[in-house]
């Protein structure tokens, strides 16, 4: 049985429409001059904090989200419409990470409050349409930019419970039954180890105060090496700012409970034995339990637990419970109030969201050029900028391919390429779709020749497939 309390998933913002390339053509009006519309911007992905929800278990079954593509520009100047954005909604209290190990930024949220929202990846921009570069001296340009490919990534997202007060012990201590006492929950109960599996909530209404309770499922010794799905549980303990340690007082030996379970949260995690603790030894309505009340307390006394932090409960009779919660509502008082600091839960998403808008804001010049294989020979640049700038260059346009060729001359790459000793015919790869010819002829002539051979031999030029004669030094 697998627990959800993690889950992962695949997200994909949408890719920006394409820009478009058009003219003016009206009866008076002799030439009409540009008028292609961008294509809108993919839509992009969300993610918010929905309190009705408990727990991670949907994205078992839903695991890809998608966002919609920016719809394309038109002729008149029209621009496309922007992509469909979606969110995704998460339980307070998850957790969000890159599956990414290299990732700057490991976590990049904290979902923690009602209604909080983030921006996980921004979608592609659209292509610009031809009416977007006219200029002084090219007032009829024939040309458009592809959109952008919207990012894609794979998140981890883990879940930690918002409750109060935590109850944890060993299997079978009955920190259930204290729940369905303490609160309407009506957790499942049974007279065998491990019978609750996932954590469950309570809100307990005691003295016109609500206070929530987390019933974790039993620890065994190992749970801080991930024995027994330990990590699993341990984990919702971080979250809880109280916690009341169950200990069955029928158990042949609850001391040695007690300081099993003590030392699994401080070899898990140091900050968990400093939280307030309050010991609930349970069933005292068996005598057995009942017997042993005062050696318990005394040696509970030793390891430094104050007798008003110890109680004798009895989660089936009730006996206890109502000085228990009181010392809960005393302990949680005297805690500061936790603040959710609306920046500090919004941790700065830049680092996964822009890289969508890869390159956005780069130089041109920031790339490495290097021989990835010697024959065939094949030279691969790389470079965020430059690989983007690739990505949205439309080359069934000889004006894209044209631009294209002039930003490789001003940037150095085509220097590095002739210094690294590139000769005619090798091929250069730029990102993962743009494989071109090194030719050291650049002319005009050239060019255009190269260009309308592939337009034929293909019956349009391909992206990804366009020739690249180069002038020789
Ligand atoms: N007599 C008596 N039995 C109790 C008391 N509390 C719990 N039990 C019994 O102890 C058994 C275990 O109780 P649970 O509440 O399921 O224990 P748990 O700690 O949640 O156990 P796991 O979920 O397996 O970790 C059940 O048979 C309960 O009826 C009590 O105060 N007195
Ligand atoms: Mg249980």
């Amino acid at each position: 049985m697998r627990y959800f309390d993690t889950a992962k998933i695949h997200i994909k913002a949408g890719d920006g429409g394409r820009g478009c390339v058009a003219f003016r053509r009206e009866k008076h009006v002799p030439r009409g001059g540009p008028s292609g519309g961008n294509g809108g911007t993919g839509g992009s992905i969300w993610v918010q904090v929905d309190d009705s929800l408990n727990s991670l278990s949907s994205f078992r079954h839903h695991v890809h989200f998608r966002a919609g593509p920016g719809i394309p520009g038109s002729g008149s100047c029209k621009h496309g419409a922007n992509g469909e954005s979606i969110t995704i909604s998460v339980p307070p209290g998850t957790i969000i990470r890159s599956s990414d190990p290299d990732a700057p930024e490991p976590v990049l949220a904290e979902m923690l409050k009602p209604g909080q929202r983030a921006l996980l990846l921004c979608g592609g921009r659209g292509g610009r349409g031809n009416a977007s570069f006219k200029t002084m001296r090219n007032t009829a340009p024939q040309l458009a930019e592809v959109g952008e490919v919207g990012g894609e990534s794979w998140l981890e997202m883990e879940l930690r419970l918002v409750a109060d007060v935590g109850l944890v012990g060993a299997p079978n201590a009955g920190k259930s039954t204290l729940l369905s006492t303490l609160s309407a929950a009506r957790p499942k109960v049974a007279d065998y180890p491990f019978t609750t599996l996932t954590p469950n909530l309570g809100v307990c209404d005691l003295d016109f105060r609500s206070t929530v309770i987390a019933d974790i499922p039993g620890l065994l010794e190992g749970a801080h090496t991930g024995h027994g799905l330990g990590h699993e549980f341990l984990r919702h303990c971080q979250r809880c700012r109280v916690l009341v340690q169950v200990v069955d007082g029928s158990s042949p030996d609850p001391l040695g409970d007690f300081d099993a379970i003590r030392a699994e949260l401080e070899l898990f995690n140091p900050e968990l034995v400093n939280k307030p603790l309050v010991v609930a030894y349970n069933k005292m309505d068996l005598p057995d339990s009942a017997d042993y009340w005062d050696d318990v307390r005394v040696a509970l006394a030793e390891r430094g637990i104050s007798s008003e932090d110890c109680f004798a409960v009895s989660a089936a009779t009730g006996q206890g419970n109502q000085l228990l919660v009181r010392r809960l509502h005393a302990l949680l008082d005297s805690l500061p109030r936790e603040e959710w600091d609306e920046d500090d839960a919004l941790l700065d998403m830049s680092s996964l969201a822009s890289s969508s808008g890869t390159g956005q804001g780069r130089p041109m010049d920031d790339f490495e050029v290097l021989l990835e294989c010697k024959s065939p020979r094949i030279w691969r640049v790389e470079g965020q900028a430059i690989e983007r700038f690739a990505q949205m260059t439309n080359w069934n346009y000889y004006e894209s391919a044209l631009r294209f060729q002039k930003v490789l001359e001003a940037s150095g790459i085509n220097a590095e390429l002739r210094n690294q000793g590139v000769q005619e015919q090798d091929t250069v790869c730029i990102g993962e779709h743009t494989e071109l010819e090194w030719s050291d002829d650049q002319s005009e002539k050239s060019l255009y020749g190269v260009w309308m051979d592939e337009r034929k031999a293909q019956g349009r030029v391909m992206q990804g497939s366009a020739r690249w004669p180069h002038k020789g030094s």
